[in-house]
């Protein structure tokens, strides 16, 4: 198999886990950050994301030599057969994507280019960019490269199993070389290859998060409305999932979808679209529902307890999802933040994310918990936020003795309802029923405080 010399210019939660993977495929990968701390922390063996698997992936690579760190990219452009981009593109004020970091890596390559290379964008951008990226190196360089979109499918808490075992790789190119030497570079990947042009290639990764994003939009929709009519969106979406035409995964009904791509995804494409002049409304009403699905854990709150004013609420989960300490776009952070407007009292705890949390959310009344049980106790309520497998593994009776007022709201679906009723918990899923219990069955309850 031939090594090819590579560098990955953005060492995040995507340019770190590509290039540990391609170094792991046998490759020889410099990962390029312009953050000259993040680059000392690497080289001293530290990973600075929370990724399952990825600082054993690092650690075996960079020991058997074929992954290195550094902080310019011109040495490691200079020797690549293929140069990855992987910098962010955040949202502008508009929802536009910022192409600004693209750019610059862009005139940083070409300055650095010495023959011919592949230069891949893994980045999520607009329809054109590639176009772009050719026109910024070009305008430095006048021999010969190609320029190929490459989207990243990976998910953060499983992105090396997502890296190493994807579902398809798409690249976008109409250069048949580097479509020929890219097919070969993932080969061992021994996944579906769609091979295309780089505008479609750019158009599938917005299609892909914006369909995910719907599809869980949708379920939640449902969920809200069989809460009005009795039914339980577990087994209406385990009925609709075993049909083959809609696929089981992503109907997960809770508060809505959080994280640094689809909401900044969803946005990007209604912005793309707006700029041709076509109003995309059914992504338009996803971003709107998504908005107001988090705030349902407000609702209940306050259907349950009436004012919030002074309640001690516990919070699980402040991640946008399970198995990272990412809280870009978190919808734990909408919701303290609407608890807080309120008057409530937080009793915060995540086992990943609090860190990270607390540089975006410093409240006078927030209380930074140690455990689970901690944030439970004493609380007038507890709301879990993410699914934290941890979480399920606390039995629910001890959830109850650590509740002053015992009521659960589950954001997540993460318990069994009749369970956590016979735990003599107060229980409230998102879209699912409750069952009565017999009285006695119950522990006495306190009726709430004025
Ligand atoms: N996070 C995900 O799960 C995911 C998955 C698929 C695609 N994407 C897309 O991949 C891109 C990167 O996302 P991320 O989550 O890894 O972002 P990130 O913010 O974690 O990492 C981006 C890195 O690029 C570095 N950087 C910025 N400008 C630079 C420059 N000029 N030279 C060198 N380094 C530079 C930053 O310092 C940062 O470390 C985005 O476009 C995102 O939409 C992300
Ligand atoms: O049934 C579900 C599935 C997910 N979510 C939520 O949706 C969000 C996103 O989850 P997930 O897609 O698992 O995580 P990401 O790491 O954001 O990954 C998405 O965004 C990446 C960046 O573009 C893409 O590469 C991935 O393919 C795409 O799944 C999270 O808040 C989840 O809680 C639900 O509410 N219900």
């Amino acid at each position: 198999m031939p090594v090819r010399d590579m560098a990955i210019i953005g060492a995040g939660y995507v340019g770190l886990v590509a290039g540990a993977c391609y170094a792991e495929l046998g490759n020889r990968v410099v990962c390029v950050d312009s953050d000259e701390e993040k680059i000392a922390r690497l080289r001293r063996g530290e990973v600075p994301i929370y990724e399952p698997d990825l600082p054993q992936l690092i650690a075996r690579n960079a020991e058997a030599g074929r992954l290195a760190f550094a902080a310019a990219a011109g040495p490691a452009v200079e020797k690549a057969d293929i140069v990855v981009i992987a910098v962010g593109t955040p949202p502008l004020p508009s929802g536009e994507a910022d192409l600004r970091s693209i750019e610059k890596t862009a005139r940083e390559i070409g300055a650095s280019m010495n023959g011919y290379k592949i230069v891949c964008i893994k980045s999520t951008v607009p329809v054109g960019t590639a176009e772009k990226v050719e026109r910024w190196i070009a305008e430095r360089y006048a021999g010969g490269f190609d320029v190929v979109s490459l989207p990243e499918f990976l998910r953060e808490g499983s992105a090396v199993a997502d890296a190493l075992r994807p579902d398809r790789i798409v690249i976008g190119t109409s250069s048949e070389r580097a479509a020929a030497e890219l097919a070969a570079l993932h080969e061992p990947l021994a996944a579906p290859l769609c091979v295309t042009d780089a505008r479609s290639a750019e158009m599938t990764k917005y299609a892909s998060n914006a369909f995910l994003a719907t599809k869980i939009t949708f379920i939640n929709e449902i969920a809200n409305l069989c809460e009005k009519v009795g039914a339980d969106v577990a087994e209406v979406a385990r009925g609709m999932g075993l049909d083959r035409r809609i696929g089981s995964s992503f109907l997960r009904a809770g508060i809505g979808y959080g994280g640094s791509c689809f909401p900044k995804d969803t946005n990007a494409l209604v912005q793309l679209a707006g700029s041709v002049e076509y109003d995309f409304r059914l992504l338009k009403a996803v971003i709107e529902v998504n908005r107001e699905q988090r705030l349902v854990v407000v609702d209940k709150l306050q259907n349950a307890l009436g004012s919030l004013r002074g309640r001690r609420i516990g919070i699980w989960g402040l991640s946008f999802k399970p198995n990272t300490d990412d809280v870009r776009e978190a919808p734990a952070l909408a919701i303290a933040e609407r608890l807080a407007e309120l008057g409530a009292e937080l009793r915060l705890y995540d086992p990943a994310a609090q860190r990270r949390f607390r540089e975006v959310f410093d409240h006078p009344f927030a209380v930074w918990c140690e455990s689970a049980l901690e944030a439970a106790r004493g609380s007038d309520a507890l709301c879990l936020l993410t699914e934290w497998p941890a979480f399920a593994d606390i039995p629910l009776a001890e959830i109850r003795a650590a509740l002053d007022r015992p009521l659960l709201i589950d954001g997540r679906n993460l318990f069994d309802p009749r369970e956590a009723r016979l735990a003599g918990l107060e229980y409230v899923p998102v879209g699912r029923p409750v069952p009565e219990l017999p009285a006695a069955r119950l522990p006495a309850m306190e009726p709430p405080s004025a």
